[in-house]
């Protein structure tokens, strides 16, 4: 497979695939680039165009001649791009003469001594439940290195923040103590680092770079599985650096006890500090984000738009930037402005391959989420009208969108009968035509549901 092809997603949408050498280049072209490239390629192919970031196998970097030193290609769509308009390792200018913008620069980051992405701040990472331990603990190491928590283990999933928030402890550090030597790297780095000076035979070069640090943030340790000569190097560089209170940030896709083909000897001592879990974020978190990024971007998105794209999107923030990039996209390329009609269009292709079989557990979740009260008083038997009316909301769409029966709706809320749930749908129903505030809110929940 070549590192880049571009095809027809059906529909009015092209998809451009990218192919990239490693982990580090995909995660910072993902993070710094890919919402430019989308948005440069959709105006030169007049139609929406969906970037796809992958690694590329390993065999196919060795074998095409474009994958260059950066490795990175970009080939446009056929129609209406002419053919040669070839990006190739983002340098080389489109011939188009609409685009005003300057091809994006996708070749790897200039890198700075202490290879920290400076817009991976604090300020920018949004606060919320799912991060609030592992966050906590950061701004404390940044605040103390070296005192409490060292090392420090973050793990969670893919693209829940992880990379982001050991950036932000290295950023602080350095804006605080710009002296301070604070290095970020990725795991594999650190991999190519060791075999480098092995074939070199130049370990005190190794040992001087990685044991003056003050600050080692290491990303995906993971990555160190069944390299032996690496853990051994990383071993050494660990406990030089505890024993001079250096800190030590790593993170992972799993907590230390279930990293496989690591030593036990370097695992046990991975959870000698704290370990912390990122987890997906939970949806006022997901609302937040997507509101706080569309205004970094220069958008105001609409709280009705955020929920809808909070409540479809929902595996993890990487996802959630990616639909906001296509929302934002979308609604530039058609100079149309932001609503839910036009978040699902542009995501459309992402939620038809969703279920959209709508249940009456699904409805009761979505309208508590909405009118932010818990799920259990769907079925409880309290009566406030805070908690009643969202409970009546939730019979009527449940009537409205499900082929369940009156008797069955009332069991599925909490055993009542059905002549409650009847004097629900009726009262929501008769009012939705004549409360254009609540026919919003019934709308915002039909498309949320529908997707
Ligand atoms: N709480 C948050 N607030 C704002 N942006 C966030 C937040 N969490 C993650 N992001 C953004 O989501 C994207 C993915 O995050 P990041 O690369 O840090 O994930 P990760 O956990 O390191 O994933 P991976 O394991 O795949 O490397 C980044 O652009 C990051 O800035």
């Amino acid at each position: 497979m070549p590192p880049a092809e571009v095809s027809d997603a059906g529909g009015d949408g092209a998809v451009v695939s990218l192919r990239v050498p490693n982990r580090f280049k995909l995660d910072w072209i993902r993070s710094q680039y890919a919402g430019r490239i989308e948005a440069i390629l959709t105006e030169l192919a007049g139609k929406p165009v969906r970037l796809e970031l992958a690694l590329a196998p390993r065999d196919t970097l060795a074998h095409t001649p474009s994958a260059g030193s950066s490795g990175s290609a970009i080939i446009l769509p056929g129609q209406p791009v002419q053919a040669g308009q070839v990006l190739q390792n983002g340098m080389r200018a489109s011939t188009s003469p609409q685009i005003s913008s300057p091809a994006p620069n996708v070749a790897p980051p200039p890198v700075s001594r202490h290879r920290l992405n400076t817009a991976l701040t604090f300020d920018t990472l949004v606060p919320g439940r799912a991060n609030q331990m592992a966050r906590t603990a950061a701004l404390h190491v940044a605040g103390a290195p070296g005192v409490m928590y060292n090392p420090l283990f973050i793990y969670g999933g893919v693209g829940l923040g992880k990379t982001h928030l050991i950036h932000a402890v290295g950023n602080a550090l350095l804006r605080d103590k710009p002296d301070a030597r604070v290095l970020y790297l990725h795991a594999e780095q650190f991999i190519s680092d060791v075999v480098k000076n092995y074939q070199r035979k130049t370990f005190d070069e190794l040992k001087a770079k990685y044991h003056s640090l003050d600050l080692l943030l290491i990303d995906d340790v993971q990555f160190f599985a069944g390299k032996d000569r690496t853990q051994e190097e990383f071993f050494n560089a660990f406990e030089a650096l505890l024993a001079k209170k250096a800190h030590i940030i790593m993170t992972s896709d799993t907590y230390p006890k279930g990293l496989v083909d690591i030593d036990e000897r370097l695992t046990s001592r991975f959870d000698a500090g704290l370990t912390v879990a990122i987890e997906p974020p939970e949806l006022e978190m997901r609302v937040a984000i997507l509101i706080r990024k569309s205004d970094a971007e220069g958008t105001a998105m609409p709280e009705d738009v955020a929920f809808f794209i909070a409540k479809n999107v929902r595996a993890n923030v990487r996802e959630l930037e990616g639909a906001l990039r296509k929302v934002l996209a979308y609604s530039r390329f058609s100079h149309k402005e932001i609503n839910i009609a036009l978040a699902r269009e542009a995501l459309k292709d992402l939620l038809s391959i969703q279920n959209r079989q709508i249940s009456v557990e699904n409805i009761q979740k979505t309208v508590a989420d909405f009118y932010k009260i818990k799920v259990a008083d769907m079925y409880s038997k309290k009566r406030p009208a805070s908690i009643a009316r969202p409970r009546q909301i939730a019979m009527y769409l449940a009537k409205e969108l499900t082929q369940k029966s009156l008797p069955e709706i009332g069991e599925l809320f909490g055993g009542r009968d059905h002549t409650t749930v009847l004097h629900a749908v009726r009262k929501i129903g008769g009012e939705r035509s004549k409360n254009t505030e609540l026919n919003q809110q019934l709308h915002v929940l039909e498309q949320t549901l529908k997707g």
